[in-house]
């Protein structure tokens, strides 16, 4: 049986005031690939925030990674956002350290504490990525794609249960883009669940999978046509 990792009932997602996508109702299966897409300023970001918790469920009920988003209290967002694996369009690496001590950051603030337990799950997530070898560059030695793969290698750390990720290719050419993808689709067949906005239609076409779009306020599954 499809087991629900994030199950949204009539839920309005706010910024402020401001109501910006209403009655949402939606479920995402463990092991899925959904796509989200939509025109910018359609409410993308903005759902996925209230999904880690960075803007409140205010309307509707929603649960995540057995977690109620309407019920979400501050101090368990960080609990939250460990069972998630979040990746921005902008990366998001510490421009002072290394690839290493980026990820050893995100292990010891999780409370990762033996130095062998650490080496052997950053290389770990960097194998995943193909990134092995970088382990000792700094984000700017990396060309964009590569700093994408750390920024995924990053969200793997604590074995999320969701990965969420915000317009992930949307600073990539085509080409660097692909390689992302494939990145994420690898993931995907070993198992990881992904959600992913993008409005990147080539890549829709090239990995075709389940669809929400986004629009006039309202998110709803598309059906791609096959050719
Ligand atoms: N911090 C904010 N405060 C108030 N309104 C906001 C804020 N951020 C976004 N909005 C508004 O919410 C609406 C949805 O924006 P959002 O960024 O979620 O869209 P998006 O589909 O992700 O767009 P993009 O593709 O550009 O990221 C827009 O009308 C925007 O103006």
């Amino acid at each position: 049986m499809a087991t629900a990792i994030l199950k949204l009932q009539d839920a309005s997602i706010f910024q402020g005031d401001n109501l910006i996508i209403s009655n949402v109702n939606l479920e995402v299966n463990r092991g899925e690939f959904v796509y989200l897409i939509g025109k910018t300023g359609s409410g993308k970001s903005s759902f996925m925030k209230t999904l880690y918790g960075d803007l409140p469920l205010k309307k509707g009920v929603g649960k995540i990674v057995e977690f109620d988003l309407d019920t979400l209290k501050e101090k368990e967002i960080p609990y939250l956002r460990r069972k998630l694996g979040v990746v921005f369009q902008d990366f998001q690496l510490l421009s002072d350290r290394k690839v290493y001590d980026n990820l050893a950051f995100v292990l010891k603030a999780t409370g990762w504490k033996e130095k062998a337990k650490i080496d052997e799950r950053i290389n770990e997530c960097l194998e995943k990525v193909g990134m092995a070898s970088k382990s000792y560059k700094f984000p700017h030695e990396l060309s964009g794609g590569e700093q994408q793969r750390i920024a995924i290698a990053r969200a793997l750390l604590n074995h999320p249960e969701l990965i969420i990720a915000d317009e992930p290719t949307g600073n990539l050419d085509p080409q660097t883009s692909v390689e992302v993808m494939e990145v994420l689709q690898q993931l995907n067949k070993n198992g990881n669940t992904i959600l992913m906005a993008t409005h990147d239609y080539a890549l829709l076409l090239k990995y075709p999978s389940k669809t929400l779009k986004c629009d006039e306020s309202r998110i709803f599954e598309v059906v791609q046509r096959k050719s």
